[in-house]
């Protein structure tokens, strides 16, 4: 085992290519204009699963046949020129489908035109299938445990797994969430066309399978939304057996368990993967290009990261070097064998032999074959649509595009599933002539290893480089699970969370942690960012005790504000009429100190 220790972080441009080949195949068969079963849908138990853009279907359903009525004159009535829909959105992951419910609430006739599956890579290859393997595999760990076990009085017997009833989990949930996103925009009047789309004008698109000519044709609509997606992206010098070599789409089905797994990248991908697999027994060790491991996360949170994630488990690291060279192996009879080249100086390092590799490198957008030159338009060096703030699509010349956007994973700016559904109902209000931006700094973000690790906003690095640039002094508050009652009670202690703020304004430019239920616990700072909530007055906002939620409010309530509360004003004005409003209610109890605060 051996371990590299990191210089100063570095960034990289190791930039995703163009994808070369999208999803295998293209096997369902020909159902324009499906809007069979709309009724049969229980929309209330679509609502409870993960999909970001279910919520707010039940409110959609209600007056859906008037607005039909209402889209379909529009469609006919805008311009005097008539359209098939409303709205087209090209892909059906969780991008298209947020797009898809959204119009269809504001009043739009939409079709969404699906190559693949519906639910694309979140609900099928992504986001729904690993937290299945982490969920299982989660569980294995846990109770195997005996020390945090006991330590709580506990005593367990052998605990043993089925790899193939964990597999089984994963494959069946990403199959229920996929009907149920379904039967959702069935539900709603939407029409899933189905074949692989390509642009022949601003206005119009063709879709179609190759050797099918019963399936597919062309559908003109006001406005297009692109939302194709992307796929694993696999660098030069490594061939995907899917087998011994394979990347995230194979590691899903869990097919076997090598006893030693390289993980090339560290990112969110090769973390969560190395949770389930050192979970169920198996050796891990990373590649990782960049000096240090999780280079895309705040220095701090990724130190004490590689503490609770990487220390303690069967897992070591190569940092600073790429995986130059990768020649598959046979399971269980020839390994695979990797060259290691040094990032920097591109000289041959080491080489190693392991049982199997997980390519984790990122992702490429799959855009090609959209045919974008129809719009006078064109991919970047990398493949992603360029758009601006509103996801409106430009041309070669930088150039809006009218009619036409691009959303989710495709245009690069955020490469998470609740990004692409947010992107997707931004894109909707502006078709619909509300103009709007969604501000990226409030989208959270999570890894769903043992503990989590999730933020939202900037990195302190970042902030401190802001703080210079921009002349205001950087308050920094944190605070550690080792102070809250309900991480005791769990005995699961092992975590932080920071804060980062402007001590002039108390506007909140990021929140990190890491720790139990990190994941959930996000959301408070995210919105506070997104509704534009000032610190001097979240932090009279009330907790439950004990909860985890009190690690945040902790972190709240160490901020050091100049600015005075909007909210004391308030207060005295409804103290004066005899009236206690909650914030006056609660501010003595504030005085409550953070386990661990910084200036
Ligand atoms: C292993 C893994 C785990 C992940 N976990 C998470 C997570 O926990 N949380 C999170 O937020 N994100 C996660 N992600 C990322 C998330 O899956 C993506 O950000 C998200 O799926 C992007 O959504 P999208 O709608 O832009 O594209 P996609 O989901 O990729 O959907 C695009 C769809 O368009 C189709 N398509 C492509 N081209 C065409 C065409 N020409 N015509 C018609 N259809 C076409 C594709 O077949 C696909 O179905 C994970 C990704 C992976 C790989
Ligand atoms: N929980 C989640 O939200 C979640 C989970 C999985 C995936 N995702 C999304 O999927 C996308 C892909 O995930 P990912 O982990 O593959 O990408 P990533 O960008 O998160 O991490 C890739 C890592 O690979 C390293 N790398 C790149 N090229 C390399 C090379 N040639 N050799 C060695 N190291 C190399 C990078 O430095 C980086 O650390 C991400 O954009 C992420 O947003 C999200």
């Amino acid at each position: 085992m051996f371990a590299i220790v990191g210089a100063p972080q570095q960034r990289l441009a190791l930039g995703a290519k163009q994808a070369t080949s999208g999803p295998a195949s293209f096997v369902r068969p020909a159902q324009a204009a499906t809007n069979a079963k709309r009724n049969a849908y229980n929309i209330a138990d679509a609502t409870q699963h993960c999909v970001p853009a279910l919520a707010g279907v039940r409110r959609s359903i209600v007056s859906r046949q008037t607005r039909q009525v209402r889209a379909a004159a529009a469609t006919q009535a805008s311009s005097g020129e008539k359209f098939d829909y409303d709205l087209v959105i090209i892909g059906c992951g969780v991008g298209g489908h947020g797009a898809a419910l959204h119009a269809v609430e504001c009043g739009l006739k939409v079709a969404v035109i699906e190559g693949h599956d519906v639910g694309g890579t979140c609900v099928n290859r992504g986001c729904v299938p690993s937290k299945a393997l982490l969920a299982a595999s989660g569980r294995v760990r846990e109770m195997r445990d005996k020390a945090h076990l006991a330590a709580m009085g506990v005593q367990v017997g052998a605990v043993d797994f089925d790899r193939q009833g964990i597999a089984n989990h994963a494959r069946d949930l990403a199959s229920t969430i996929q009907g149920n996103l379904r039967r959702s925009l069935e539900a709603l009047g939407v029409d899933i066309l189905v074949g692989a789309a390509k642009l022949a004008g601003n206005q119009r698109v063709r879709y179609g399978l190759p050797g099918r000519v019963d399936v597919g044709g062309e559908v003109s609509a006001r406005d297009i939304i692109i939302a194709t997606g992307s796929v694993p992206f696999v660098p030069p010098g490594i061939p995907i057996d899917g087998k011994t070599v394979f990347t995230s789409d194979h590691a899903l089905k869990l097919e076997w368990l090598p006893s030693w797994l390289a993980i090339i990248g560290s990112g969110y991908i090769g973390l969560e993967f190395s949770d389930v697999y050192t979970a169920l027994g198996t050796e891990v060790t990373f590649i990782e290009a960049v000096d240090n491991l999780m280079p895309g996360f705040d220095r701090e949170i990724a130190r004490l990261a590689q503490r609770l994630l990487i220390q303690g488990r069967p897992i070591d690291y190569h940092t600073g070097v790429i995986a130059s060279k990768v020649t598959p192996g046979v399971p269980g009879v020839k390994p695979v064998v990797i060259e290691l080249t040094d990032f920097k100086t591109k000289q041959l390092v080491d080489t190693l032999e392991v049982d199997a590799v997980l390519v984790a490198t990122g992702r490429a957008p799959y855009t090609n074959g959209l045919n974008l030159a129809a719009l006078g338009a064109a991919t970047d060096r990398r493949g992603f649509v360029p758009v601006n703030d509103k996801m409106q699509v430009l041309d070669t010349k930088g150039a809006v595009v009218p009619h036409v956007y691009c959303i989710g994973d495709a245009n690069g700016k955020y490469m998470l599933a609740h990004a692409a559904s947010a992107q997707g109902i931004s894109a909707v209000e502006n078709i619909c002539g509300r103009p709007h931006v969604l501000n990226h700094l409030s989208v959270p973000a999570a890894c769903f290893t043992h503990p989590e690790v999730s933020f939202v906003g900037v990195t302190q690095e970042k902030a401190e480089e802001m703080a210079r640039e921009q002349g205001f002094k950087l308050g920094i508050s944190k605070t550690s699970f080792k102070g809250n009652s309900k991480a005791l009670a769990e005995k699961e202690g092992d975590g932080m969370a920071k804060l980062l703020y402007r001590k002039d304004s108390g506007e909140i430019l990021g929140v990190h942690i890491i720790g139990l239920h990190a994941a959930d616990l996000i959301h408070e700072a995210s919105n506070a960012i997104a509704t534009g909530q000032r610190l001097q007055d979240i932090k009279f906002n009330v907790h439950a005790h004990p909860t985890l939620s009190e690690v945040l409010d902790e972190l709240f309530k160490g901020a050091h504000v100049d600015a005075p509360a909007a909210s004391s004003s308030a207060s005295a004005a409804a103290a004066d009429k005899g009236r206690a409003p909650a914030a006056a209610a609660t501010a003595a109890p504030a005085a409550k100190k953070p386990a661990v605060a910084a200036a």
